[in-house]
């Protein structure tokens, strides 16, 4: 049997693979974990905040930085995952939008703009491996990536229609990206989460394997699709297929930030959130 040597679990620890390959971890801090295969030199990024890597301000800050060092660290693409066994992210971090505190409220959006432009205009190939539910912010990072394989039987989808919020442009553009106009208009207006099977039907979601492990893997196929590609022909071209949402996003950053405001500090829309929040909890006990 083949197998990685992990440095980060200590030398003694055999992990099955199909080749000799190091792992090294690049960066890390309580909520995240960057790790890079040094034989292959493609870096996987760990959500790690339990129970529901619900997205808040230092878990944004963090994935964006990681972002940023996977590339400065010249690592050949970037997977994203989450420890957990059962949800990818929770999406945005209720505590941050109901019943705020205005300064935190606009750096927590404001990182959340960075961390988008960030991955989704990454010069690098990024892939997410959906290892468990992926609503909202949880949908929006997954469809910034270029290639996404989830596992059976969870959910993923932009549902924020249903918490009586409206999805910025941008959040649209990423489905945009993904989705036929004409699914992503029905989905978007119903709230739809769709499963795995319903999600990969309409090419949300590239592959369905069984196990965290198969994912990986098959991010590391995609991003192997590219080794005899030139990068920087590979980046210029992506950049052409994305500036005009990033640029659009860029150019209005102020201006998406209030309305983002506005429309969370409304009092009807607090109320919304105050219900969704408390079915939440009642429905987690
Ligand atoms: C103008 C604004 C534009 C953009 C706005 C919003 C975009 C967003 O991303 S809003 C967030 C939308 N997210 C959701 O609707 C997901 C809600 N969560 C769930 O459906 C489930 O928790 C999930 C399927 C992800 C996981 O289910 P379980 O594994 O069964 O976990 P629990 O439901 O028991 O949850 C455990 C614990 O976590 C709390 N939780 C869940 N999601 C969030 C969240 N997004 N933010 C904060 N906290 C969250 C949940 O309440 C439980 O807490 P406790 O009751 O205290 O244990």
């Amino acid at each position: 049997m083949n197998i990685i040597r992990s440095a980060r679990f200590g030398a003694s620890t055999l992990i099955p693979k199909n080749c000799w390959s190091v792992v090294r971890s690049i960066s890390s801090t309580e909520l995240t974990k960057l790790e890079v295969n040094d034989k292959t030199g493609i870096a996987v990024l760990t959500l790690n905040r339990p129970p529901v890597n619900s997205l808040n301000l230092e878990l944004l800050t963090d994935i964006r930085n990681s972002i940023k060092d996977a590339e400065s660290n010249k690592c050949r693409g970037l997977i994203l995952t989450s420890s957990s066994n059962s949800v990818f992210s929770a999406g945005l971090d209720f505590l941050e939008m109901y019943q705020p505190k205005e300064e935190r409220l606009k750096s927590f959006w404001t990182a959340l703009q960075s961390t988008w432009m960030t991955l989704y205009g990454s010069k690098i190939p990024t892939a997410a491996a959906i290892n468990g539910h992926a609503p909202a912010g949880g949908c929006l990072l997954a469809t910034s990536c270029e290639y996404r394989v989830m596992l059976p039987k969870f959910t993923i989808g932009l549902n924020e229609t249903l918490i009586g919020i409206v999805a910025p442009n941008w959040f649209m553009n990423s489905y945009l990206n993904v989705l036929p106009r004409r699914v992503a208009e029905l989905a978007l207006t119903q709230g739809k989460m769709f499963t795995t099977a319903e999600a990969q039907q309409v090419g949300l979601v590239d592959d369905v394997v069984n196990t965290k492990e198969e994912a990986i893997a098959k991010c590391e196929e995609f991003i192997g699709l590219f080794k005899k590609i030139n990068p920087y022909a590979r980046a210029l071209t992506k950049q052409q297929f994305r500036i005009n949402h990033l640029q659009e996003l860029e150019q209005n950053r102020e201006q998406d930030l209030q309305a983002f405001i506005a429309a969370i500090t409304n009092p009807s829309t607090q109320a919304a959130m105050g219900a969704y929040l408390e079915n939440l909890k009642k429905r987690s006990k």
